[in-house]
């Protein structure tokens, strides 16, 4: 940040230059110092009572640095609240942009170049422009430079400096947190030219993430659903109890169940919650645990690292026992056996080490001091290395299983809008839902109208009729099953 108070008309140093030269046999320079400080005084009291406006300048890049500034970042947001609030009925030429994940669209305005806002704080009016320049000397690949001016009186430095100016800061980043878009990224390498003209490269390609569930929209047992909620709370709010006992600020979560159960809603639901961007890594897609190490290193803090599948992402089955191997990429835990993992249609072999995956786990807590998640989601637990899911790794192992009564009645009310409870097919349900394991994505489509005229009535006499086919299938099962037992017997 740049403050830089209006000097005024009279320049100081040009005085003294002039004093210097109608005095130069004196040659007094504790005179020459004092006159100048006093001439210096003046010039700029006369200064403060022609022109009594300081400004400040927020510059989008501070001097000689690459990253962006936060102060401007942080600015940027505040006014793009209140231009886009009715404080800002004064902005005649705004910028709208689309931001917001989430499903949530919202416009976002801001103000466009050249444009002024007025805001008023604790009595005083200060002045906001924005402002963009070009660098022509570099041609059409300039970055362009953009910043923020504020104007205010003098009289109203301390208020600027002390409780303005944090204050907009703070507004600024509660706001960003709201409207940010969050991202998810892919192990799949990506470079390209930054808005600052720089190049990068990355290995991962991000997308913008706009979960369609959020816990809102996800049916289950209420008192379950808010275990995790209250869990997540817990967590997100847990950087002072984590620093007072000395803990990683980190979390682990198992999430277990059949295919179709909601596991990787409820990872976007999380996301959503805690507003994080989340890395969805394909395990598959890791050559070696260098690389898996490489790409720890290029996530960011306060995010979630999901890796779905992970049964079917590595053999982590009982390998322990098999005898070892040394990785590819030289491994430090040679003892631990290769994890051979078969890359899909690709033919080639990834040589993740369980040893790699269990470093790269307990790596995420001792490489970042900021909050940081995992989530593991599997079909087969039980094929699972016990190392891998034990506690301290994996700290909250949630079951994800079929369509129970309450997951029934809360999916009722989200896709229906209807209390199932008093309805006369609830009791038909309640006894087939006993009875038959459906799960939650099946329950989900026969509760989705098919077209214009399905209604709750509708659609719920569709599910009764799925569950009484799946009742009827089990029944002729398991009678199949009897009659070969009896068979069996006779022979
Ligand atoms: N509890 C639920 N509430 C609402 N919708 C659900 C729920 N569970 C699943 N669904 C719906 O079912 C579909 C499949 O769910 P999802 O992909 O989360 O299952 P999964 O457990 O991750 O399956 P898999 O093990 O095959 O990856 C989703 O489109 C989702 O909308
Ligand atoms: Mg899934």
């Amino acid at each position: 940040m740049d403050l830089t108070p209006w000097m005024g008309p009279v320049n100081s140093g040009l005085v003294l230059l002039i004093l210097t030269m109608l005095l130069p046999n004196l040659n007094l320079q504790t005179m020459q110092a004092f006159v100048a400080r006093k001439l210096s005084r003046r010039t700029r009291r006369l200064a403060a009572y022609i022109d009594p406006y300081l400004s400040i300048t927020i510059h989008e890049y501070e001097a000689g640095r690459m990253t962006r500034s936060s102060v401007f970042a942080e600015t940027k947001a505040y006014l793009d609240g209140a231009v886009g609030s009715r404080d800002g009925v004064g902005v005649r030429h705004l910028n709208a942009e689309d931001t917001r994940g989430g499903g949530d669209k919202v416009l976002v305005l801001s103000m466009a170049d050249g444009e002024e806002v007025a805001d008023n704080f604790s009595g005083a009016t200060l002045w906001w422009s924005s402002h963009f320049e070009k660098d022509d000397d570099k041609g059409s690949r300039a970055s362009p430079r953009r910043s923020y001016r504020l104007v205010f009186h003098e009289r109203h430095r301390d208020l600027v400096r002390h409780a303005y100016l944090p204050y907009v800061r703070e507004r600024g980043r509660a706001f960003m947190a709201q409207s940010r878009r969050r991202k998810i990224y892919t192990n799949i390498a990506s470079s390209g030219w930054r808005d600052d003209g720089n190049y990068t490269y990355s290995l991962w390609t991000e997308a913008v993430f706009e979960p369609p569930k959020t816990f809102d929209t996800l049916g289950m047992d209420p008192a379950k659903k808010k275990e995790i909620m209250d869990d997540l709370d817990m967590f997100k709010n847990g950087k002072e109890h984590h620093r007072r006992v000395g803990k990683a600020w980190k979390r682990g979560y198992l999430l277990y169940g059949p295919p179709g159960t909601g596991k990787s809603t409820m990872v976007a639901a999380m996301a959503s919650y805690l507003s994080s961007d989340v890395y969805d890594l394909e395990l598959t897609s890791v050559e070696t645990s260098t690389d898996l190490r490489k790409l720890l290193l290029q996530t960011t803090s306060k995010s979630i690292i999901v890796i779905e599948d992970v049964d079917c992402s590595s053999n982590l089955t009982g390998q322990r026992k098999a005898g070892g191997t040394t990785g590819k990429d030289g491994d430090a835990a040679t003892t631990t056996p290769k994890i051979v993992v078969d890359r899909g249609g690709g033919g080639g072999h990834s040589k993740v080490t369980l040893s790699g995956l269990l470093n790269f786990i307990d790596g995420l807590w001792s490489a970042f001091g900021e909050e940081r998640l995992i989530v593991l989601t599997t079909n087969h637990v039980e094929d699972l290395d016990l190392a891998l899911i034990r506690t301290g790794r994996m700290d909250k192992k949630i079951e994800m299983s079929y369509c129970d009564l309450e997951t029934f009645k809360s999916m009722a009310k989200i896709y229906l809008d209807v209390d199932v409870d008093s309805h006369k097919l609830f009791p038909t349900v309640e006894d087939l839902l006993r009875e038959v394991e459906l799960v939650p994505a099946d329950v989900g489509e026969h509760l989705t109208p098919a077209n214009p005229r399905d209604d709750a009535d509708s659609c719920l006499a569709r599910l009764v009729n799925a569950l009484q086919k799946a009742k009827a299938n089990k029944d002729a099962a398991a009678n199949a099953q009897g009659q070969d037992e009896h068979t069996g017997a006779i022979v």
